[in-house]
């Protein structure tokens, strides 16, 4: 029945003050009031609907995409919402679109990489959305070998211009997110040639279309990719295709440095290259940016899969009916908490490592201004390799939160299927993440060969055993005198393991820290507790072989996970609701708040366009023949 909450029976038995969490769980009291405000201002509003998605053609899609996302900024506008405000209205219309690159990596390499004079001409435009920017980094034939790259940038000091050009088809930009059908502008990656001198790939900002009438520039082809994975999902996005026919940057000498997209380096009016005294790594600042986003959206993403299965788990009942009465609850099944629990926990871990990260890149930035590089490997190491453990622990626990679900967790209306199709492409674009282990690896190897054995001495108490074991995958893989690259498989298995440290010791600081709330750290503890157990079970197999704990420790460590299961279990409805997702936004009849689930499935089942008619279009033509025996039986 609407209006009764049929998981109130669930609520009650909370241990914790919920409200509390929810503060935890964004951040701060101000973090909840704009989270709080804008999810439900956006779920109020009938402009943002977004349950008819999966019956739209693609073109349908994309032009319903332009609307919502012309109508986000007239919302913003309209409303004068501040750039926080505005950045969580964009995250719960929950679209992706050309916006998420134009705000999330077109403006960000500016800022990152940009001269003062190249931010003063461009940002304003950008945070206008007079220009829409897009990324063009990969090509056609290259992706992770970013200095593989085949786009040229050619300076010509008799015009002092730069001659942009796609000499082959590989080099063709392929996959930049809004530049198919919207992007005005790109920040297109290119070999610099000066002086017929070759000086790597740097950033250029290219227009692409006219804004008078939004078509291509001279010398500029640009399109569509074409469909991408899953129905409706990511086919929001325009994804493009880009040829350069010696373009021609438009910015005259005076302006030469407006095209050159960096700090670090310049074209000077003589036609000369600067490079400055800085790592030429710091060309790729945007990746660095993006990557510690990403583990952010990881936890999002999660903890949306976790509360529309523990939710659906909590209503759901099949077997276990003592005389007549009710079923059991799927919940509590010690195998479906065995597979529910630790998703949990790891939502509120990747929140926390997400949170300490955000720490680390504004610490590596400001470090970064006063010529300190100090930082920059391990800021680098961190962001790509925790990047690449969070995606993939995420893209895998939307899986299993779809099968915790049954057959309802296969139907679009549980919000599943979708949140996995937008998902997973996290484990690829902004680096592949067995690329990214590869340089934690890289960057393990350096630190034991530069500190010896110890990897590092800075971490909790609790977390000697994963320390042993990073040591000791390490060691094993760098005593023997076999290439990095023999030995790669190996090494990304320590590096795995080395990010594992990272979440575990950072949720174990968390703790330390004061938080507020009856039973809140309590609850968190546990949670921790079960990250850091249910990884120890899953790779035991490492952690008895470094000898750091033993086949009894490991069959304890198995009945602690039990008792902590046991201990969740009556807060699990509770801790998701502290995620304070609107149904709006979870875009699930499985995890709705109320856990009206049956009534809602039922109704939304009419609603599809098949059930227009009773009679399917194509019965006359096909079937009643079929019945009739109408059709002419194929000679035996
Ligand atoms: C229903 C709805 C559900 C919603 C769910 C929510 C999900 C959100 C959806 C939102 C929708 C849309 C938003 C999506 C956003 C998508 C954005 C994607 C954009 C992109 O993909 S941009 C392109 C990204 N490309 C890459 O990442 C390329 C990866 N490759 C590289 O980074 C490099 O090539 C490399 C692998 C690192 C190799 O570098 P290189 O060739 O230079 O070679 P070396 O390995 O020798 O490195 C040299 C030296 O440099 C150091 N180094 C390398 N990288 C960095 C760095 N980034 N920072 C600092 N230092 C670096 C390296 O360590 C070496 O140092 P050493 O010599 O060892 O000292
Ligand atoms: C949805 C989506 C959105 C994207 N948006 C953008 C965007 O806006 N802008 C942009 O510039 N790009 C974008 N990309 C491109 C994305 O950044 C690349 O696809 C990504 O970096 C992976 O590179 P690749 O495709 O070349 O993969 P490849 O490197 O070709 O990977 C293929 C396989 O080779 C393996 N491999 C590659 N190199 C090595 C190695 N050295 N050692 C061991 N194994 C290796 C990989 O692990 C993988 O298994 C997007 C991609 C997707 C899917």
């Amino acid at each position: 029945m609407e209006g009764v909450d049929h998981l109130a029976h669930e609520r009650n038995k909370s241990e914790f003050d919920v409200d509390a969490m929810k503060i935890v769980w964004a951040g701060s009291p101000h973090a909840f009031d704009v989270s709080d405000r804008i999810s439900k201002l956006v779920a109020s509003d009938p402009g943002f609907r977004k349950d008819n998605r999966s019956t739209l053609s693609r073109k349908e899609l994309f032009k319903n995409t332009l609307r919502k996302a012309a109508y986000a900024w007239k919302t913003i506008v309209d409303l004068r919402l501040s750039e926080e405000e505005a950045a969580k209205l964009r995250f719960y219309v929950d679209e992706p679109a050309f916006t998420d690159l134009h705000w999330g990596m077109f403006i960000p390499a500016i800022k990152g990489q940009g001269t003062e004079e190249q931010q003063q001409k461009w940002l304003p435009l950008a945070y206008k959305m007079q220009i829409i920017g897009c990324y063009a980094q990969t090509e056609l034939g290259h992706g992770s070998n970013v200095q593989g790259l085949e786009t040229t940038a050619t300076f010509d000091s008799q015009t002092d211009e730069f001659i942009i050009h796609s000499p082959t088809l590989t080099s063709s930009k392929w996959w930049p997110g809004g530049l198919g059908k919207v992007a005005t502008h790109a920040i297109a990656y290119a070999r610099l040639i000066v002086g017929g001198r070759e000086h790597g790939v740097h950033g250029f900002i290219v227009q692409l279309r006219s804004l008078e009438d939004h078509s291509p520039l001279l010398g500029i082809t640009v399109g569509d990719i074409g469909m991408k994975f899953g129905n409706g999902a990511y086919n929001t996005m325009d994804n493009g295709v880009l040829q350069f026919d010696h373009v021609l940057d438009v910015y005259s000498i005076a302006f030469a440095s407006i095209a050159v997209m960096l700090w670090v380096s310049q074209v000077t009016c003589e036609g000369k290259y600067k490079q400055s005294d800085v790592p030429r790594q710091l060309v790729y600042g945007t990746m660095v940016y993006v990557r510690q986003t990403i583990v952010a959206d990881a936890s999002c993403a999660l903890s949306r899969a976790v509360c529309i299965a523990t939710r659906y788990s909590a209503v759901r009942r099949q077997f276990g009916s003592q005389n007549g009465g009710p079923e059991t609850q799927v919940i509590d099944y010690k195998t479906q908490q065995s597979r529910l629990f630790p998703l949990l926990a790891s939502a509120y871990a990747f929140r926390f490592i997400g949170e300490w990260l955000k720490w680390l890149y504004a610490d590596v930035t400001q470090r970064l201004q006063a010529n300190d590089f100090s930082t920059l490997p391990e800021a680098h190491a961190c962001t790509a390799g925790l990047k690449s453990l969070t995606t993939t622990a995420t893209a895998d626990g939307i899986e299993e939160c779809r099968k915790l679900c049954g057959g309802h967790g296969y139907l679009c209306s549980s919000g599943l299927p979708e949140l996995f199709a937008v998902y997973v492409p996290a484990c690829t674009y902004e680096g592949d993440n067995t690329v990214l282990l590869l340089q934690v690896a890289r960057f393990l190897m350096k630190t034991v060969s530069q500190l010896g054995s110890r990897l590092s001495s800075k971490k909790p108490v609790g977390t000697i055993a994963y320390m042993t074991r990073v040591e000791h995958l390490m060691q094993c893989r760098c005593g023997v005198q076999r290439g990095f690259a023999e030995l790669s498989a190996d090494l990304v298995e320590a590096a795995v393991a080395h990010c594992q440290l990272i979440v575990v010791s950072k949720f174990i600081e968390k703790l330390q820290q004061e938080i507020p709330g009856k039973g809140v750290k309590q609850q968190l503890e546990v949670l921790c507790n079960i990250y850091a157990l249910f990884l120890l079970h899953k790779h035991q197999g490492d952690f008895l072989s470094t000898g750091c704990i033993t086949p009894k420790h490991a069959a304890l460590a198995n009945d602690e996970l039990r008792s902590l299961y046991s201990q969740v279990r009556p807060n699990a409805i509770a801790l998701v609701d502290a995620f304070n997702y609107t149904d709006h936004y979870l875009g699930s009849i499985l995890g709705c708040y109320d856990g009206n689930v049956y009534p809602k499935l039922y109704e939304a089942a009419w609603k599809d366009p098949l059930n227009e008619s009773v009679v399917p279009d194509g019965y006359h033509l096909y079937i009643r023949p079929l019945l009739k025996q109408e059709i002419r039986t194929a000679r035996l």
